[in-house]
């Protein structure tokens, strides 16, 4: 470990402050401009293809870029076998993400993830695990992952989580009203959820990967702007096309519009099939390059991920010890 390599870790993480953006209260539905909206699907595409050659990222600063991942992650579980055992040890690697060797060849003070997402059955569960430490238990609520169960009882699933712990809620949109552009009605759905939430911050997962094209995932991220989502969030991870980057710079770019034209800042948070500490690398240069480093914050920004901790816990120790002690044998590029 350089000296130069221990500066570039202290200052990525480093002045990393509470901060206390203003929720995005939300805006009248403007059908105007959600049917106005295009989305040049071939120049994303190009685009996205550059990615991450452009701003490749050096490698004195990677584990300095891979400790920050660490703290944008939601560590994940959602399994239909899930259990308090799983639960419980997630947690515990959530508030102890990185081995203490290497922080401290790293020259890093203790981090921990940005959330744990679990069902609403393991909210009291994740709730005891992680008292004490400061990271809130986000709970994907709303008859995830279809969205399909009566209205009401998704409200009431919502109001329950929150009740009993969550400070977070991913909710999930009905993908009919996007497929049948009933704007309306998704707009009065995500306003439901987020009046259901209360305090509580909601993140509206659209499910990109069954909403058929770009246009519509544009379109769909702004209504549940309007409608007053903290985050927007591509997928729960259980559709069969989950976060793609075309699919990502739609919605940044959504997400930038929509602050330069409300002057609020919603969080953006790929989920679904991102396990590999490269991927999360592209990710954070494409939020850096589209949105800025104020979006590289917890408060901002998070990775749902299941699997992707454990990759970067490899790519850091072949960073540290210069080589993987792990089954993966492919440096990060
Ligand atoms: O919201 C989080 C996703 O369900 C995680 O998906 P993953 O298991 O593919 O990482």
């Amino acid at each position: 470990m350089t000296a130069k390599t221990t500066s570039a870790v202290e200052t990525s993480l480093a002045h990393l402050p509470q901060v206390h953006e203003p929720r995005n209260p939300g805006t009248a539905l403007d059908l105007d401009r959600i049917a106005s909206l295009q989305a040049n699907t071939s120049a994303i595409e190009r685009r996205a293809a550059t990615l991450p050659g452009r701003r490749s990222v050096k490698k004195e600063y990677q584990a300095a870029w891979l400790l920050r991942a660490i703290t944008l992650i939601d560590l994940t579980t959602l399994s239909g076998d899930d259990t308090e055992g799983r639960v419980s040890r997630l947690c515990a690697k959530a508030a102890h993400p990185v081995r203490d060797d290497i922080l401290k060849a790293l020259g890093m003070d203790p981090i921990t993830t940005g959330a744990v997402c679990v069902y609403h059955e393991m909210i009291p569960t994740a709730v005891a695990a992680l008292q004490g430490t400061g990271i809130p238990v986000a709970a994907v609520s709303t008859g995830f992952p279809a969205g399909l169960s009566p209205f009401h009882l998704r409200l009431a699933e919502i109001e329950e989580s929150v009740k009993i712990g969550a400070k977070e809620i991913d909710i999930v949109i009905s993908r009919r009203h996007v497929l049948t552009q009933n704007w309306q009605a998704l707009y009065d759905e995500m306003k439901a959820f987020r009046a259901a939430c209360g305090e509580a911050h909601i993140k509206a997962i659209l499910a990109t990967g069954e909403l058929g094209t770009l246009r519509n995932v544009a379109r769909a991220s702004w209504v549940c702007m309007m409608a007053g989502a903290d985050f927007i969030k591509t997928s729960t991870g259980k559709e069969s096309v989950n976060a793609t980057l075309p699919v990502s710079l739609t919605m940044i770019r959504a997400i930038r519009a929509y602050h330069e034209s409300t002057g609020y800042r919603v969080g953006y948070k790929p989920a679904g099939g991102i396990s590999k500490a490269k991927d999360a690398v592209t990710y954070l240069t494409l939020i850096k390059d589209e949105l800025g480093d104020r979006w590289l914050r917890p408060d901002l920004f998070r990775f749902g991920a299941s699997s992707l901790l454990g990759d970067i816990e490899r790519q850091l120790e072949h960073h540290v010890t210069g080589r993987y002690s792990a089954a993966n044998r492919h440096p990060i590029g």
